[in-house]
């Protein structure tokens, strides 16, 4: 019997709001949308944003071309299509031809490809579909010769491992108990009990066998992925978000009736110290990237047949500054690094035997997004972006005698000259004095006296670094509507590692929140704006931050534009997979815990702003599908906003939320909604700080 934990009496008024399913909250949505959807369809600049927004994202979007068996594939989206396409080429300059078109799954674009894995072989691919934006995968089959799908259907599946075995006859995959619920993404029951299978391609999926499960942990989660090898499954088990995980593998040699259950399991790590993360491996010398009292990462080698920590060999030392972002082996004997330099990718080759590093590539101020490139491949592609540049991909090819870095592909858009803009890094300090990286993107020219509308955005959670990126919106803002963008790269994230992301999560959440309203106090102490001209954005642990910070200084922020945001921090552990948050955000179940979050959950610090001052103009988004961070938080949150706040007479500026429908937390989101979403955005952000549109 758990002890009752009565820390403090908590309001919870609009607990009803938690049942997507009940009249009551269909009527509250509905409600709310009837106001929200009429007031941005006349909100300022509307139209014109639209219209604009579509000419400026009609451009091609490619990613790096890829090698799977002799073929090469890469995803295309013409521009507008609701979804990229896959294509096919039998040799690099051969005709491409439509291998897969998602576009085709549905009449609106809502179905979107999540998660693929060719086999060894090329002969056959694995693909996940879902539906309406959910993290629920609905995982299909194609033999690759013909085209044809394929019988075999996975379902119930969800954060979910595609690993085949190199003999080609299946793969482990990653699903949960059935439940009787919709299962659809609009449910909010908590994804517990995740369990790893093998699925052999020609059988039912009630015959996979079950190769591993924690039923006395029903938070754990399994990754599991096959050595370059093909001998060995690495197997890796998280329980929540932060960057640890236990290590453990299978010689598959060991197994002579193959795979047939529970997979024996040879233990490297036990705990969740530290990180491991496969890399590749030579022999029974398996190299892993880890954090392991290296907060920046490192990489070292584990040889299977010597597992003791005492033989573990540090291949690639930790670097003081710059954080190991990710790593990968190609041409047989080549390490690719990617790191972290104050918020900016760098590229260096190494060699894999030494560790010895080979060269640096060339690389602009920006960010490699995208890579391909496997062992046993001798070139790799790379995809470079930044504020002013949508793409460059770049071809390197080893079997060269001097390879150097090659433009294989440039993205373009049309009615931009990036010549015109510039982007600035600053650091300020936050409240605790710490400094922190801001990126600065506006017009050239512009004359700092205080009169630009900013827009300001940041995350600050779970490790996740913001590197420079180009987008479609923020370009419209700065062209359209003389805006100017700024990129806050918040303590919680991993821009500068572990010790980054510690600095801003549990006890110490606080500062993330201290970092974004130093920020917006040092863009109006240089000019750039002022309270009343500053938008602060923010989606996911992003509408947490907008959330926390409209609560904590509203005469500091103009308008909130809070997107899927987790509101309601002493129960979000409750719902889907919010349970996994509980490594940056800890319970409200443990009391030490319950007072950090007391304290700046946005859901229980609404109160009405003394003197004169009133809430900023603030909208919230959200989806009926969204299954990673369920609409009830902004539900809620904005129903506590009305009822508090918005009927005090001094509270003009608007509190508004638009719940979309076949919508989820963004991953796959058609372009059409995309465009709709961000005219929305920018509009309400139009109307309440009256910006005038220039073509
Ligand atoms: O979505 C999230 C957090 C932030 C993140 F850590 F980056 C990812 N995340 C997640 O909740 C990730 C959920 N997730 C897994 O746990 C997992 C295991 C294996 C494969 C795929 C997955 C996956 O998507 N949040 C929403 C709001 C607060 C945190």
């Amino acid at each position: 019997m758990t002890p009752q934990l009565d820390f403090c009496t908590v309001s919870d008024s609009y607990r009803w709001l938690e049942d997507p399913d009940s009249e009551e909250t269909k009527a509250f949505v509905d409600a709310q949308n009837e106001i929200a959807i009429p007031y941005l369809e006349k909100c300022k600049n509307r139209q014109d944003l639209q219209k604009r927004l579509k000419e400026l994202w009609n451009y091609p979007k490619y990613s790096c071309p890829f090698r799977r068996g002799h073929r090469y594939f890469y995803y295309l989206n013409t521009g507008l299509q609701n979804q990229s396409v896959l294509y096919v080429q039998e040799s690099m300059n051969a005709e491409a031809e439509v291998f897969l078109d998602a576009n085709t799954l549905s009449h609106d674009g809502t179905v979107s490809l999540r998660g693929t894995a060719f086999s060894e072989d090329g002969r056959y691919f694995a693909y996940g579909l879902s539906e309406s934006g959910s993290d629920w995968v609905k995982i299909k089959f194609m033999d690759v010769e013909n085209r044809k799908e394929l019988p075999d259907t996975l379902h119930y599946v969800k954060f979910s491992s595609m690993a085949w075995t190199h003999d080609n006859k299946g793969l482990f995959y990653n699903r949960y108990p059935k439940l009787d619920n919709k299962g659809d993404g609009t449910e909010t029951d908590s994804n517990v009990n995740q369990q790893l299978y093998y699925h052999r391609i020609g059988t039912e999926q009630e015959a996979d066998p079950l190769c591993m499960e924690w039923p006395s942990e029903p938070k754990w989660m399994t990754g599991a992925e096959v050595s370059h090898c093909g001998r060995y499954v690495v197997v890796t088990v998280r329980r929540g978000c932060d960057p640890v995980n236990m290590l453990y593998y299978t010689d598959l040699q060991g197994l002579t009736d193959g795979i047939t259950g529970m997979l024996p399991l040879v233990t490297v790590v036990d705990n969740f110290d530290a990180e491991y993360e496969y890399i590749t491996n030579e022999g029974t010398v398996c190299t892993f990237k880890t954090n392991l009292k290296s907060p920046n990462y490192k990489l070292i080698n584990i040889d299977f047949n010597n597992l003791g920590m005492d033989n573990w060999v540090d291949l690639i030392p930790e670097h003081s500054n710059d954080v190991l972002e990710w790593a990968t082996c190609v041409n047989g004997n080549v390490l690719v690094l990617c790191y972290i330099e104050d918020v900016k990718n760098a590229v260096y080759l190494h060699d894999l035997e030494t560790g010895k590093q080979l060269k640096k590539l060339p690389l602009d101020v920006g960010a490699v997004t995208g890579y391909s490139g496997k062992k046993d491949h001798n070139e790799m592609f790379y995809y470079f972006t930044s504020f002013l540049t949508p793409g460059t991909i770049f071809h390197y090819d080893f079997s060269e005698t001097n390879p150097v870095p090659k433009v294989f592909r440039e993205i373009e858009t049309q009615g931009f000259d990036a010549h015109q803009y510039e982007t600035k890094q600053v650091f300020f300090p936050s409240k605790d004095g710490t400094k922190i990286p801001m990126f600065i993107v506006h017009r050239k020219g512009i004359v700092l006296d205080g009169s630009h509308p900013v827009l300001m955005y940041g995350y600050g959670g779970f490790n996740i670094a913001l590197l420079p990126y180009f987008s479609v919106s923020r370009i419209v803002f700065m062209q359209n509507l003389s805006g100017v963008f700024a990129l806050v790269n918040l303590r919680g994230g991993g821009e500068y590692g572990e010790t980054w992301h510690q600095g801003g999560m549990l006890g110490n959440k606080q500062n993330v929140f201290d970092d974004f309203h130093a920020a917006a106090e040092h863009l109006v102490e240089q000019k750039y704006t002022t309270p009343s001209r500053l938008t602060i954005m923010g989606g996911s642990n992003g509408g947490l931050l907008v959330g926390a910070c409209a609560n904590q200084r509203p005469e500091l922020y103009g308008v909130v534009i809070a997107q899927v945001g987790v509101m309601d921090m002493l129960r979000f552990h409750k719902f889907t997979i919010g349970h996994a948050w509980t490594s940056d955000f800890g319970s409200s179940e443990i009391e030490e815990q319950f007072k950090w979050q007391i304290k700046y959950s946005p859901l229980h610090n609404i109160a009405v702003p003394k003197d004169g001052i009133q809430y900023p103009a603030m909208l919230l988004l959200s989806g009926d599908h969204d299954d990673r961070v369920v609409p009830l938080h902004s539900l809620k949150y904005i129903a506590e906003v009305q009822k508090v706040v918005g009927k005090v007479p001094k509270q003009t500026n608007p509190l508004l939320i638009r719940v979309d429908t076949k919508s989820g937390h963004g991953g796959g989101k058609p372009t059409a909604k995309t465009i709709e979403e961000m005219a929305e955005i920018y509009a309400f952000i139009s109307e309440n700080l009256q910006l005038q549109w220039h073509e």
